[in-house]
């Protein structure tokens, strides 16, 4: 997966020299290392077939893929050799890379290959090793040159220094390393971020973003482009609701027309000032691009001497009592440390610009497990509720700073986890008032119900609407419904709870990386569609007794109002029924999970055995 988001940000359509590409491995592993190594063999293939075959997308993963036969209009035989040969080597590639993988460690013969192995001969594990430096590919060399003789970008693979004693910011940190340590060896003005488990898709994007940042008019306002985000494994009716459709389609172009969007932490090129802690203002004195463009005074230093001298950049106590992560590169302390760093950009009075070309500009992979995404969407809940809390609350930090429109966009997301009361609220109580025979909302005849009518419809029309403006089908709005629900219930109530136990001292901060490698029948059952649930989480114990107890109000209420005298108009409790007939429709997968299915992503017996357990002790409470 690395060696592919490598390659295929090497291979942009813009002149190589002027491209530097460094690779940051928090895990501080020897595999990955030598899958870079790998990549950069292969990239003096790699680069010269894409010019020649305007391949795209340029991960050859992701090409060879699509692209299994030939493509038709090859003219000569030697091209078709040419191109037969290059598959051939990738897949070289690809084994090699797999099998050392799976031994799990590097073998000797490997080792004699480079000699940024020795560097791990230091490393007494992934939490606690010095900081490795390495020079893959080193632009500045006559001789870093592709099989055509053309130069190759630059390359650089980091593991920055980790000491159990320090805290190390997460990506944060990580990525102010890698500001540091470009800042001596490239200093190229425009920074690309790209996580490691999404690719470039399209070869024209660094040229879409420079378009900006060259703008005459206003491009020396612009902080940062950003790309939405695109992923290339969703299910027909992305089950999870994972594209995220209306944030990228919506809602972001509508924050781009407020003022710009945020930052959404990858497929983002960013003026380096604007990352450095400057002012727009005192930036723009300093724009001159072509000073900048070389490569200063690293040009007569070898690139040996050159990881030597740079690596205290990247050490643990570099950053004591400096400005990062306060003022300088992103800012530390939150979980969503991209949107926080892209607010405190736009408050220095920079704008930033949306940009969706045709052709995605970045690939990446969602999670695939209902689990995966729940636990995703509470780290995310989670740091949104930190900006709110915190002294960067966009309603009086980016007072007078930036407009109005924008601070109060930011509100969508940083309400999220207070989402979870009301959602919570109207989940259970009426449920449970059901069952005792308190009736909360008015009769169907009554002119009250109008109002309630068609704020609840005309909103969900509406949502349902803009999902298939934008090529969404209705069964994908029937899970984003569904996953709204469950988000509200768990992910957003869990991170409720940790922000309090935050606020008064009990926790502290943990990024729970989005894990990406799934068992052979775990995707089998994503590919088709059906909820995973399979493991014993406190989070499926809420969504299960939830459910129950919405089916035992449902009952209940199926009672009252079926069987009673009075007309569905005049029952009190018709409307209080059909509320709990929704929730009962939009959980029919747990049910499902829970009663029906056999296979390894049911739910648990034990979540099951629990959740029973609670809408027994709940409902006896309300009945008695
Ligand atoms: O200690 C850490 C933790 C994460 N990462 C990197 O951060 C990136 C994002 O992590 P991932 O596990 O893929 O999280 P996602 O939930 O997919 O990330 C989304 O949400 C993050 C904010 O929480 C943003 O920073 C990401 O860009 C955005 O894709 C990856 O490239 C990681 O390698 C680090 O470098 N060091
Ligand atoms: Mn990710």
């Amino acid at each position: 997966m690395v060696a592919n988001t490598v390659l295929s940000v090497m291979a942009y359509n813009y002149p190589a020299e002027k491209i530097s590409v460094y690779l940051s491995d928090d895990g501080g592993s020897d595999l990955t290392f030598y899958a870079l190594l790998e990549a950069s063999r292969f990239s003096k293939q790699w680069l010269p077939f894409c010019n020649k075959f305007r391949v795209e997308p340029r991960s050859p993963e992701a090409y060879f893929r699509t692209a299994s036969s030939q493509p038709l209009d090859l003219s000569h035989d030697h091209d078709h050799d040419q191109w037969t040969f290059t598959k051939k080597l990738y897949e070289d590639m690809k084994r090699r890379i797999e099998k050392t993988t799976k031994v799990g460690q590097i073998s000797e013969a490997i080792r004699k290959e480079h000699k940024g192995f020795h560097e791990w001969d230091f490393v007494s594990s992934r939490r606690d090793h010095q900081t490795i430096l390495q020079i893959l590919i080193d632009g500045r060399d006559p001789k870093a040159v592709d099989i055509e003789g053309q130069p190759l970008p630059t390359l650089v693979y980091l593991a920055r220094e980790k000491r159990p004693q320090y805290n190390h910011n997460f990506k944060a940190g990580a990525l102010n390393s890698l500001i540091r340590v470009s800042s001596r060896i490239s200093n190229a003005p425009v920074i690309l971020n790209v996580d490691c488990d999404m690719y470039s898709n399209n070869s024209e994007s660094v040229r879409d973003a420079l378009c900006f940042f060259l703008d005459e008019e206003r491009g020396h306002e612009v902080a940062f482009v950003q790309f939405p985000q695109a992923f290339e494994n969703l299910t027909k009716n992305d089950i999870y609701s994972n594209s995220l459709r209306c944030i990228m389609e919506v809602e972001l172009r509508g924050l781009d027309a407020h003022g710009g969007p945020c930052y959404i932490g990858t497929g983002c090129f960013h003026r380096r000032e604007s990352l450095s802690g400057k002012k727009y203002k005192d930036a723009n004195k300093a724009l001159d691009w072509k000073g900048k463009n070389d490569k200063g005074k690293a040009e007569e230093i070898s690139a040996e001497a050159l990881e030597e001298t740079s690596k205290f950049l990247a050490s643990c106590t570099y950053e004591e009592n400096t400005e990062w992560g306060k003022e300088m590169g992103l800012i530390y302390g939150c979980l969503v440390e991209d949107v926080l760093t892209g607010l405190v950009i736009q408050c220095r009075g920079w704008r930033s610009v949306y940009c969706c070309p045709e052709r995605k500009a970045f690939l990446g992979a969602a999670p695939t497990t209902l689990l995966q995404t729940l636990v995703q969407h509470k780290r995310w809940a989670e740091g949104d509720l930190q900006i709110l809390l915190s002294r960067y609350c966009p309603l009086t930090y980016g007072y007078q700073k930036i407009p109005i429109r924008l601070q109060l966009s930011y509100f969508l997301y940083l309400l999220w986890p207070l989402n979870c009361l009301p959602s919570l609220y109207y989940i259970i109580v009426p449920s449970l008032c059901l069952l005792k025979g308190i009736s909360l909302f008015p009769q169907m005849s009554d002119i009250w119900v109008v109002p309630f009518f068609s704020v609840f419809f005309g909103n969900r029309a509406f949502s349902l609407g803009e999902l298939l403006i934008y090529g969404g089908t209705c069964q994908e709005w029937l899970n984003d419904q569904r996953m709204w629900l469950f988000k509200r219930t768990t992910s957003f109530f869990f991170s409720l709870l940790d922000n309090i136990l935050r606020l008064l001292g009990f926790t502290k901060l943990a990024f729970t990386i989005t894990a990406k490698v799934v068992d052979d029948d775990v995707s089998e059952r994503y590919e088709q569609e059906l909820t995973e649930f399979g493991t014993d989480s406190p989070m499926f114990t809420i969504l299960s007794t939830l459910a129950m107890l919405n089916a035992m109000g449902f009952i209940w209420g199926l009672k009252r109002s079926v069987l009673s005298e009075q007309s569905l108009f005049l029952n009190p409790f018709s409307l209080q029924a059909i509320l709990c007939g929704l929730l009962v429709f939009i959980n029919l997968p747990i049910y499902q999970a829970t009663f029906l299915r056999k296979d390894k992503g049911r739910m648990p017996t034990s979540v099951t055995y629990r959740s029973i357990m609670f809408t027994i002790v709940a409902c006896s409470i309300a009945l008695y």
